[in-house]
């Protein structure tokens, strides 16, 4: 059975899901990452790939940019493919000095500012949060690396281009870095019991002159990759 945004069969997909915003990164983990990778979708170009890695099944997929487009692709995972754990390798933007291009987050926790929490009708503020197996788990593994991390809170923005300026806000209250995503993620996993994990790398500075390039965005982040693929 296929969904109106995935027209892969029950089966195509494995059960750990390796995603990003844009589905070139997931084209690029395909190529770099994946033996034997064979296409299950193309459904608006959102590409998705299953093959092995050190022969374990697995996955990879976009899932577009900001919270309706990452809960519309990982509800169906967790829902119509029985996907049991989505690890989401995205970029962000940090929120304070001393943090470089390229030095990896790994979101403990996310914070947001959109509404998609209220669907869940809560008596007060749900705090979404990473599964503490993966998490605990990439952080020995950025460890063993060698490579910069921080762990921490992160915010996931409906808005890019902030008017107001309102990330200072989340700053000041320890958040590390905005992206768009993980807080829809971290809820969709927990409302069916199921686990999901957000590595981000740094590729813009809110309060330094640092940015990254659209084609190291798509291609040169890959000590995440290599992160999170260690987890499957
Ligand atoms: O690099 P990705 O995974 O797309 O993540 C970040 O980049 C996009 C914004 O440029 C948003 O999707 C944000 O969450
Ligand atoms: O500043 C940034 C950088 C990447 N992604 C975001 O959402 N914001």
């Amino acid at each position: 059975m296929s969904t109106p945004h995935n027209s892969a069969n029950p089966g195509d997909i494995a059960k750990t899901v390796i995603m990003s915003g844009d589905p070139l990164r997931a084209k690029f983990m395909a190529e770099h990452f994946l033996e034997n990778p064979k296409q299950f979708n193309g459904v608006r170009n959102m590409l998705g790939y299953t093959g092995t890695y050190q022969g374990k099944p697995v996955s990879v997929m976009g899932h577009g940019m900001g919270i309706p487009s990452v809960a519309i692709y990982s509800y169906e995972l967790y829902h119509f493919y029985d996907v049991e754990q989505i690890i989401r390798v995205g970029t962000a933007g940090c929120l304070h000095k001393g943090m470089d291009i390229g030095d990896l987050v790994v979101a403990q926790g996310s914070c947001t500012d959109s509404n998609y929490l209220q669907q869940y009708h809560l008596p007060g503020t749900y705090a979404p949060i990473a599964d503490y197996g993966l998490l605990s788990r990439a952080v020995d593994e950025c460890r063993a690396m060698g490579i910069r991390y921080d762990v921490g809170n992160v915010l996931s923005s409906d808005i890019f281009y902030d008017e107001n300026q309102d990330w200072r806000k989340w700053a000041a209250m320890g958040v590390l870095a905005v992206e768009m995503e993980s807080a829809a993620l971290y809820a969709n996993a927990a409302a069916c019991g199921r686990k999901a994990l957000t590595i981000l790398t740094i590729s813009d500075s809110l309060v330094e002159a640092k940015s990254a390039s659209a084609e190291e965005r798509q291609l040169a982040f890959t000590n995440m990759m290599k992160v999170a693929f260690s987890l499957v």
